[in-house]
């Protein structure tokens, strides 16, 4: 890897974004994801700096106000952002970072990162998903729905970005990442 390079991956919950990373990351040691900050509680088996930094609204609010965020977004509640500092430290130590973030903070970044590479993933359809969200087993029935019901929305864009995958078959899906991500100038 000759330069610094940041991927981001994007798409309504439950189509398939963090099964996707974990491949790619198991696949590509070489990459390195970003954690965020988020004000969520912890899930069950979720660990503080590994999966999430785990922060209260205060706490989350002084990181906006002092600049400390690449990107940040209320989704379902909560906030989640993008540690500015660690993202910066890697891309100049030339890695290759990869941001797993809904789909308003997807779109910010564009403004100060004009190089990222901006992957949507799509789901086949909404009834695809929607059974996804129910076979995850994460979210109760009224927080399905209201993912449902955003993802519609967050569909609407994905012209927007760089890249799209829909998100089928899990390997063939990959497949389609690790092109766009290593192989950009080809076409399949
Ligand atoms: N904008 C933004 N979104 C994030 C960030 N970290 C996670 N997200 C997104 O927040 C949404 C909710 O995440 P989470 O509560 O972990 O639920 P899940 O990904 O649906 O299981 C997902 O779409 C994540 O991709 C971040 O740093 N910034
Ligand atoms: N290509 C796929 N085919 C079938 N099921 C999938 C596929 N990709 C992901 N899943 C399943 O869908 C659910 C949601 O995936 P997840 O990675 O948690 O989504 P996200 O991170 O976008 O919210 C999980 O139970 C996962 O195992």
């Amino acid at each position: 890897m000759t330069s610094g390079k940041l991927i981001v991956i994007t798409g309504p919950s439950g189509v398939g974004k963090g099964t996707l990373v974990k491949l790619l990351l198991a696949h590509h040691p070489d990459l390195s994801l970003s954690v965020s900050a988020t004000t969520r509680p912890p899930r069950e088996g979720e660990t503080e700096g590994k999966d999430y930094f785990f922060l209260s609204r205060d706490q989350f609010e002084n990181m906006i106000e002092t600049g400390e965020l690449l990107e940040w977004a209320e989704y379902a509640g909560n906030y989640y952002g993008t540690p500015r500092q660690g993202v910066e430290e890697k891309l100049q130590a030339e890695e290759w970072v990869v941001l797993e973030i809904e789909v308003v903070g997807a779109r910010k970044i564009k403004q100060s990162f004009p190089e990222a590479t901006r992957v949507f993933i799509l789901p086949p359809s909404l009834a695809v998903l929607e059974e996804r969200l129910i076979k995850r087993g994460k979210d109760s029935k009224a927080a399905i729905a209201q993912r449902l019901e955003h993802a519609e929305t967050e569909i609407a864009a994905a012209e927007e970005f760089e890249f799209c995958v829909v998100n089928d078959d899990l390997d063939r899906s990959l497949v389609k990442l690790e092109k766009i991500i290593f192989q950009p100038s080809q076409k399949d």
